[in-house]
């Protein structure tokens, strides 16, 4: 089936290069610069050429004229996208690539894509995966949810390459959450290295914070196994021991009290604020999430973090 990518970002153009290897495909961008004649995206992805099989383009009716679209446009710029394009989207396979709660809303991706469409196809693609290393040809493991078990699987025929292999579920709430909530805990995990506060402490707030993930992901109705899959704990693994992480970058320059370019797409950060508010709507308690929405916001610095989570009342594990 052919397929386009929405979004001409690091992920967008990763993925685009990885399934051009094998079939024809289309990359949208807003702004291409000189993608076309580069054959290359020197601002997001450098040093990955395009295969020959990609084609890039800024022209929307191009690009959505395939069947299968790949939404890979950050979290909170996913709606406007969607209301912008939606007579060209309807009837598409939809596939968020995106990780996040929207904070206006409190709802994830594929929730949005319902929202905006919803007779949509909606799938999300997520899960432990550095679009420098899916271009490159690395080996990577993810998983592709859709509510459809029949689109899901063609999905997942259509999507799978040399290096990406896809592991589908029907638990569309699960795998939005673990894509979501692991970027908040890189976050902190960042904060706490970046402090100098030490592996000890990273490995507690991974745990802890994977903990946090499992909770608001069961109340809100996601299956434990999704969390404890790739687009969960898989992802939370790499995301909190990784400097490719950009979310466990801010966090490290939060820690160290470091400039962070405000330019850069970190997910989690509005997600900790829209997590934060969906956690005191349901009365649960998350003060791993809320320590880093208060260190977002500069109201406490890594040192109070650290000392509110472990002065809290001792439990049970
Ligand atoms: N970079 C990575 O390694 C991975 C990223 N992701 C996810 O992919 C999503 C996108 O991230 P990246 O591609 O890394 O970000 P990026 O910062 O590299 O690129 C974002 C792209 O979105 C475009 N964009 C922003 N607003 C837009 C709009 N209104 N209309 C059209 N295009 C718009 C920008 O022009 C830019 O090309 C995020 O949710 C991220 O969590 C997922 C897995 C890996
Ligand atoms: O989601 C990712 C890896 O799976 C990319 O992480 P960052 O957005 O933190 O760079």
């Amino acid at each position: 089936m052919n397929i386009s990518v929405i979004g001409a970002g690091a992920f967008g153009t990763a993925l685009a290069i990885s399934l051009g290897r094998e079939a024809a495909v289309t990359l949208w961008g807003r702004d291409i610069g000189d993608m076309a004649e580069r054959r290359e995206n020197t601002r997001h992805l450098p040093n990955c050429p395009f295969p020959p099989k990609l084609a890039i383009t800024d022209n929307i009716s191009n690009a959505a004229a395939a069947p299968i679209l790949l939404l890979a446009v950050p979290m909170q710029k996913l709606r406007d996208v969607l209301n912008t394009h939606a007579g060209l989207f309807v009837g598409k396979h939809l596939v968020a690539c995106c990780k996040g709660i929207e904070l206006s809303s409190g709802i994830g991706p594929v929730s949005v894509i319902r929202a905006v469409i919803p007779d949509a196809d909606a799938a999300i693609l997520t899960g432990p995966s550095f679009a420098a290393d899916i271009a490159r040809g690395l080996p990577t493991a993810l998983t592709l949810a859709c509510a459809n078990d029949s689109v899901c699987a063609k999905l997942q025929q259509s999507l799978t390459t040399a290096n990406l292999r896809l592991y589908r579920t029907g638990d569309t709430t699960g795998a939005e959450l673990g894509g979501a909530l692991k970027n908040v805990i890189a976050i902190a995990c960042g904060a706490a290295m970046g402090a100098g506060l030490g592996e000890s402490a990273r490995a507690a707030l991974m745990t802890r914070g994977y903990a946090e993930m499992q909770r608001l992901a069961a109340h809100l109705g996601a299956h434990p196994a999704t969390l404890s899959g790739l687009s969960g704990f898989g992802d939370l693994t790499l995301t909190c021991t990784s400097t490719q992480s950009r979310n466990y970058r801010l966090g490290l320059s939060l820690g160290a009290g470091t400039q962070f370019d405000p330019a850069t797409t970190v997910e989690g950060a509005a997600t900790a604020k829209a997590v934060h508010q969906l956690a005191a709507k349901a009365g649960l308690d998350l003060p791993i999430t809320s320590a880093v929405s208060d260190l977002i916001d500069n109201r406490l610095d890594v040192q109070r973090a650290m000392e509110s989570l472990l002065n809290r009342p001792l439990k049970e594990e």
